[in-house]
């Protein structure tokens, strides 16, 4: 009888845990363990971590909702250089979705200046909520990745992995389509930063694509958990030992889908090179070293967005 794939992402519990347990401690060391195993195999994971704890996510709701009410050309008005740091919506092929981005949102002043061109009178509620949301997260962030370096016997590179990004929270809406039939929320695609945390309301749709080929319909195990995924920039980094994992958004239904994500960035100039211990006869070299700014250039013009593998195409061995 052959094995079956179970149809349930691995649920981590990262409670009472700290950046600084990692030195034997038996507990960093089994979450380790599953942080690793579930990165390779699904490339991501549902995520307990009351650090944020669930009145926040409580507060987070309500705000997004305040945020795309607004009117459409107020929203136009956060505008950004790069593709999904700014306000997108509108999209003839995926009509349902709109997202907003708060560039650097764990450094308060730059969430209130985003704030104040939105609202000119301010809205200290939501700078506060999307500060703290950021900043809490950031820590898991940091845990995951240290928890990858470590189980990837490389972290001697830890402090030049950590300066090589940016934060960025990216929250999104997604209509409800009014009718029990499925509807594309957001099209399948890799996640191109580093580590993705997501959270959202009550109403499900986030599937990811397992390694062989079945969809997987997200359903958090409880309120107020998070999934985290990785993106191409640490697929490439650990030379394909990590999945990077499509996912999409398929929505049905009235109810409107909010959701948050942190993601961490590598900051333009920096170069994405998988470490020479990641390169071995068994793990020739996959992609070549590469800046994520250019290769975004690349992804958002016509023929990247027709193109399923962007990245081998762009920089692949
Ligand atoms: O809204 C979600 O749950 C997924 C969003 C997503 O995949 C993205 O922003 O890259
Ligand atoms: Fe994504």
């Amino acid at each position: 009888m052959g094995t079956q794939t179970p149809l349930k992402l691995p649920t981590i519990d990262f409670n009472d845990l700290n950046m600084d347990d990692s030195n034997n401690n038996c507990k960093w060391e089994e979450v380790k363990s599953k942080v690793y195993n579930a990165l390779i195999e699904y490339g991501c994971f549902e995520a307990i971590f009351d650090k944020v704890p669930l009145e926040l996510c409580k507060e987070l709701f309500p705000s997004l909702e305040e945020l795309f009410d607004l009117p459409i050309e107020t929203k136009k008005l956060n505008a950004s250089k790069k593709p999904y740091h700014g306000y997108v919506g509108q999209f003839p092929m995926v009509p349902l979705y709109e997202s907003m981005g708060i560039d650097d949102a764990n450094v308060l002043e730059k969430v209130e200046a985003m704030t104040n061109i939105l609202w000119p009178n301010g809205n200290p509620n939501f700078s506060k909520t999307i500060h703290c949301f950021s900043e809490k997260l950031s820590e898991l962030d940091k845990i995951i990745r240290k928890m990858v370096l470590e189980s990837l016997g490389v972290e001697k590179y830890l402090e030049e992995h950590m300066n090589s990004t940016n934060y960025l929270v990216r929250v999104m809406k997604y209509k409800g389509p009014q009718t029990s039939e499925t509807k594309l929320g957001l099209s399948s695609h890799t996640d191109k930063n580093v580590v993705t945390i997501l959270c959202q309301n009550q109403v499900d749709g986030l599937e990811i694509l397992t390694k062989d080929g079945k969809w997987i319909s997200f359903k958090p195990s409880q309120p107020g958990t998070f999934i985290a995924m990785i993106g191409d920039a640490l697929h490439s980094w650990s030379n394909g030992r990590l999945h990077s994992a499509f996912h999409r958004v398929m929505m049905s239904g009235n109810e409107a889908r909010y959701s948050a994500g942190l993601f961490s960035i590598p900051k333009g100039g920096y170069l994405i090179k998988a470490p020479q211990e990641m390169v071995d006869d068994d793990h020739p070299l996959l992609f070549k070293p590469y800046d994520h700014v250019d290769f975004l250039n690349y992804y958002y013009s016509p023929q990247g967005q027709t193109d399923q593998f962007a990245l081998r195409t762009y920089c692949g061995v």
